[in-house]
C-alpha cells in the first residue's frame, strides 16, 4: 500500500515556529457547562478507546495585555476574522477500556462532547441531530457504528487506522517540542528533530498487535509488516497466568520480578558461563520460558512478579527485534515506537532499545514518542476538513501542548537487560527523572492551552 496525498493536509509549518509559551504543569480539569466543546475524534481500538477533544473557554486569568502580546506573537491582529475569543482552551486525552464502551457512552453524553460536531462542522451550541458525525478511527469504529447511533444519535466519520497513525505521528514530531525521546539503561533524553529530515522513518505502533508502518512523508506510507504477538498478548496471557485485575497491576507486577525463574538462560545452558564466541553473554535470555518446562512445578509456584516480567521482557524483545529487521530492510535508521503497550514505562522501552541496539549493532536507534497511545486519535482530530478553529489555530494549540504521555519515570526495577559484558547476578537499580506519575484515572491528563 502507498498513498500519497490521500487526507487533506494541514500546513504545519507555521506551526512549528510560531509561539513560545511556557506552558505550567498540566492539569486534570473536566470542562464544565460553560466551555465550549468541539472537535471530538475517537480512535476505538482492540484494547482501548481513546478520545482527543478540545474544549475552548474565555480564560479570564489572562489580561488584556497578555491577550495583546499573545496575539502579536502568534501574528493575528485584531481585524483578523475571528469573531470569539481566540485564547483559553484545553486539548483533553482520555481513554476507555474498549470492553467498557458503555462507559465511553456516558462519559461523551454526560459532557455532551458530541454536541457541536454537525456535519464536520463545528457548530457550538447545536444538540446532536441526524447529521452529527464524529470523526473516528480503528476497528471500532466500523464495529460499534450503530451503538454511537443508536446511543447518541451520531454518525462515525470513518478514517483509516494507518493514514490517522502517520497524520498524528508527522504532526508530533513536527509540532511539539521534546516529543521524541529515546530511553537506554535507565536514562531519557529528548530527540532534536530536525523537521527537513525527519523522513524516511519507520513506526511501529504497539497496540493489540504491532503495525510497523514506513512513512516517506506526510501522507506517504506503506505498511511493511506487523506482529500479533504485541500489547493484547502481554496483557491477556498476562492476565490468564498472573489473575491480574488491570494493565497496570500487571506491569507493577513485572517491576518485582525475577524472568530468571521462568527464562532458560544463556548461563543456564552453559554450566554459568558467557557463549562469548557468538556474543552472548551468560545473561541473556536464551529461551523465554524455556525454563519452565523443566521444572516438575505447575503453574501455582511461580510467582507472578516473575512470569510478568519475563512475558514483559519476551513481547518488548520480540517487538524490538522485528522492528529492527524491518528498519535494515529498508535502510531505515530511525524508528519510532508508539501504542499505549509502551505506557511510558521505563523497562519496557529500555528493553526495546536494547533489542534495536543489539542487533544493529548501535546503528539504528529507537525513539518513544510521549503521546504514544493518542497518535491515530489525534490523527483522526486533525481530519476535520472544516471547523471553526481555522488549520493554524489548531497546531498552534496543540504545539503549546506542555507535557507528553504519561511517563512513569522513578526508579527502573528488574534485571539488567545484559551486554557482552555483564555478569547474570549484576543489579541494577537506575534513577530516572521522575515526571508526571502514572496516572490510573480514565482522565489520562489534559493540557492547560495557555494558563
Ligand atoms: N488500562 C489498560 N487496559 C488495557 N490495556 C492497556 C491499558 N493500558 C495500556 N494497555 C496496553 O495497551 C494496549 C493497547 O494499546 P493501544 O495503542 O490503545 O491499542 P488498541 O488501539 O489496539 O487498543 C493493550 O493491549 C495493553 O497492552
Ligand atoms: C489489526 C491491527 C492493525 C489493529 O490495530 P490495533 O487495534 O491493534 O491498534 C493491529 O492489531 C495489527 O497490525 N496486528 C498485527 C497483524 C499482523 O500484521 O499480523
Amino acid at each position: 500500500m502507498h498513498r500519497s496525498g490521500s487526507r487533506p493536509q494541514l500546513d504545519l509549518s507555521k506551526a512549528a515556529i510560531q509561539g513560545n509559551f511556557e506552558v505550567k504543569d498540566p492539569t486534570i480539569l473536566l470542562p464544565n457547562q460553560s466551555d465550549d466543546i468541539s472537535h471530538l475524534a475517537l480512535d476505538i481500538g482492540g484494547s482501548l478507546i481513546k478520545l482527543v477533544y478540545f474544549s475552548r473557554h474565555e480564560d479570564q486569568s489572562i489580561d488584556d495585555k497578555r491577550k495583546k502580546t499573545i496575539k502579536e506573537r502568534l501574528g493575528i491582529s485584531n481585524g483578523n476574522r475571528r469573531s470569539y475569543p481566540i485564547l483559553g482552551g484545553r486539548l483533553h486525552f482520555v481513554k476507555f477500556e474498549t470492553t467498557k464502551i458503555s462507559e465511553c457512552l456516558d462519559f461523551i453524553h454526560s459532557k455532551q462532547l458530541h454536541r457541536g460536531v454537525d456535519s464536520c462542522h463545528w457548530n457550538p451550541g447545536v444538540q446532536a441531530n441526524d447529521n452529527a458525525v464524529i470523526k473516528a478511527t480503528g476497528g471500532g469504529a466500523y464495529k460499534f457504528a450503530d451503538l454511537f447511533k443508536e446511543r447518541l444519535g451520531v454518525s462515525l466519520d470513518k478514517e483509516d487506522e494507518m493514514d490517522c497513525l502517520v497524520a498524528g505521528a508527522n504532526f508530533l514530531l513536527k509540532a511539539i517540542r521534546h516529543e521524541a525521546f529515546t530511553h537506554m539503561e535507565g536514562q531519557k533524553e529528548f530527540v532534536q528533530i530536525d523537521t527537513n529530515d525527519l523522513f524516511p522513518y519507520l513506526l511501529v505502533n504497539i497496540g493489540s498487535g504491532v503495525s510497523m508502518i514506513k512513512v516517506d512523508g506526510d501522507g506517504k506510507f506503506e505498511r511493511v509488516s506487523g506482529t500479533n504477538v504485541g500489547g493484547g498478548t502481554y496483557w491477556g496471557l498476562g492476565r490468564l497466568l498472573t489473575k491480574c485485575k488491570s494493565f497496570d497491576e500487571l506491569l507493577e507486577l513485572s517491576q518485582r520480578g525475577d524472568n530468571g525463574t521462568i527464562d532458560m538462560l544463556v548461563g543456564d545452558i552453559y554450566g554459568g558461563m558467557d557463549y562469548s564466541k557468538i556474543g552472548l553473554s551468560a545473561s541473556t535470555i536464551a529461551s523465554s520460558f524455556g525454563k519452565t518446562i523443566s521444572d516438575k512445578k505447575e503453574l501455582a509456584d511461580y510467582r507472578p512478579e516473575d512470569i510478568s516480567l519475563s512475558l514483559l521482557r519476551m513481547i518488548s524483545y520480540n517487538i524490538g527485534q522485528i522492528s529492527y529487521l524491518n528498519a535494515l530492510r529498508f535502510g531505515l535508521k530511525r524508528i519510532f515506537f508508539g501504542g499505549f503497550f509502551i505506557r511510558g514505562h521505563a523497562y519496557t522501552m529500555d528493553t526495546i532499545s536494547f533489542a534495536v541496539q543489539f542487533w544493529s549493532k548501535g546503528e539504528a536507534q529507537a525513539m518513544f514518542l510521549r503521546h504514544e497511545g493518542f497518535l491515530g486519535a489525534l490523527g483522526a482530530f486533525m481530519s476535520y476538513e472544516k471547523h471553526g478553529l481555522d488549520d493554524l489555530m489548531v497546531h498552534q494549540l496543540v504545539e503549546r501542548f506542555p507535557m507528553g504521555a504519561p511517563y512513569t519515570g522513578g526508579r527502573i526495577h528488574g534485571p539488567p537487560l545484559g551486554d557482552l559484558n555483564e555478569k547474570a547476578s549484576e543489579a541494577r537499580v537506575c534513577l530516572l527523572l521522575l515526571e508526571m506519575p502514572l496516572p490510573l484515572s480514565n482522565t489520562v491528563y489534559i493540557a492547560n492551552y495557555l494558563n
